[in-house]
């Protein structure tokens, strides 16, 4: 009957109406309209006096920052923070990335973060880090994620030599972490070892999914702007910057190629002084690649690298992911890629506590909030429009619970 299947919607965690989508407008709409001189308008003015203190109320019964305590600065992008915080009601221990909303707004830049969302919310993978809440308030989107207190892998690599054993074994997890996203039909296009994070068994996860794009039905993207790091992004994204590329899956085993050889030789591979110089490498890497002489790399490993850091049509990984699981650099006595998970990773991290920060730099607090004071707009600018749909709770969460029960 139709009214189950309207039911089914306001309970589906990926339906546009569900229950937090409508939540989401409601409290959007009120903080739109909001506004003085919209309000001499009658019908304004009289859906504020309806609604504005429905939505307080709202807004004080689901999830908010101040729900968490915030702990430390563990990371910062173009965007915003991720912040170590303990959930007060529980005093589980999360990371919670915050993305200011004016920023996004001024530089007509509000819909990168749902891909981020998406992957993490929906992708149920002991690869990828896992959103556990995304909620919003009128200044911030805020991603609540499994804590990974490892670190990322600049930092295991700046605090270690990584033998060819060790490189072996956190390739073959980025493989299994990359064909996982593969799979679930994204591209991740910034590959680095910024984004691959060690879990608390010291098996490494997928973070940052801001710059990933969904394939289409043929398995390609098109689209122009060049995102990735310059040291890691592919020569044909590269290339073809500003004109409409297309370019597949591959560009992300191209960014393993430059990881590998990072691990092995300390630098990554086509690094230069001067940005564009950086470029010339990379579009000329049939020349450019070069290995030295110290420290000795297998012949194994140097073919690997070769094979991914090689033009699209013939880049290791464009056919399937098997060809890369068979490729001999893969080949030891401890592992096979069906028993990784199983493995004993090369560091596992001695933490002191729930909350033990030691394998991140500590960042300064940067109190910008409270700089660019938040200036209320002048008419309707639909600014809340954007994020309506983003805020996201498990299907734990005792709404869901509750309509679960009369919808079933
Ligand atoms: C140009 N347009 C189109 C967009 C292209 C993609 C994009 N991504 C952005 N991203 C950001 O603004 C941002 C904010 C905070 C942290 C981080 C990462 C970079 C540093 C650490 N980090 C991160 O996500 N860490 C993380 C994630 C998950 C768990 C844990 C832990 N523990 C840590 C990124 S802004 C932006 C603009």
């Amino acid at each position: 009957m139709e009214q189950d299947e309207l039911l089914q919607q306001l309970v589906d965690p990926k339906s546009p109406i569900n229950i937090e989508s409508l939540l989401d407008t409601i409290t959007a709409l009120v903080n739109d309209c909001k506004i003085p001189v919209l309000m001499r308008m009658k019908s304004v003015d009289n859906f504020i006096s309806r609604y504005e203190r429905v939505v307080e109320s709202v807004a004080a019964l689901r999830m908010k920052a101040a729900d968490f305590r915030q702990l430390k600065v563990i990371g910062r992008g173009a965007f915003g923070e991720v912040h170590l915080v303990r959930h007060t009601r529980t005093n589980a221990v999360y990371a919670m990335k915050m993305l200011n909303k004016d920023d996004m707004i001024k530089r007509a830049d509000s819909a990168f973060f749902w891909e981020e969302r998406d992957i993490m919310a929906h992708a149920n993978s002991e690869w990828i880090v896992r959103l556990q809440y995304a909620f919003q308030d009128p200044r911030h989107l805020y991603m609540v994620m499994e804590y990974m207190p490892g670190g990322d892998l600049v930092n295991l690599m700046t605090g270690y030599d990584v033998s060819e054993k060790w490189a072996r074994f956190y390739t073959a997890e980025i493989v299994e972490a990359l064909a996982a996203l593969h799979t679930m039909g994204y591209i991740h296009r910034d590959v680095k070892p910024d984004n691959m994070l060690i879990s608390i068994s010291g098996h490494i996860k997928l973070a940052d999914f801001g710059t990933c794009v969904k394939m289409n039905a043929q398995g390609v993207v098109r689209c122009s702007t060049a995102v990735g790091t310059p040291d890691y992004i592919s020569p044909e994204v590269l290339r073809n910057q500003g004109q409409d590329a297309e370019f597949g899956k591959e560009v992300d085993w191209w960014s393993v190629g430059v990881f590998i050889y990072e691990m092995l030789v300390g630098e990554t591979p086509f690094y230069a002084e001067a940005l564009v110089s950086t470029y010339t490498n990379i579009m000329n890497h049939k020349t450019s690649l070069k290995f030295p002489d110290e420290p000795l790399i297998s012949i194994q490993a140097k073919d690997i690298i070769k094979k991914f850091l090689s033009a699209a049509p013939e880049r290791l990984g464009k056919n399937s992911v098997d060809e890369i699981r068979n490729h001999k650099f893969f080949k030891n006595d401890e592992w096979t890629f069906e028993t990784l998970r199983d493995a004993t990773p090369p560091i596992i991290p001695n933490l002191t506590s729930d909350d033990d920060t030691t394998n991140f730099e500590p960042l300064e607090t940067r109190d910008r909030d409270n700089v660019g004071e938040f200036q209320l707009p002048k008419t309707f600018n639909g600014n809340q429009l954007p994020f309506i749909g983003f805020t996201y709770t498990n299907e734990y969460s005792p709404v869901n619970k509750i309509l679960k029960g009369s919808a079933s």
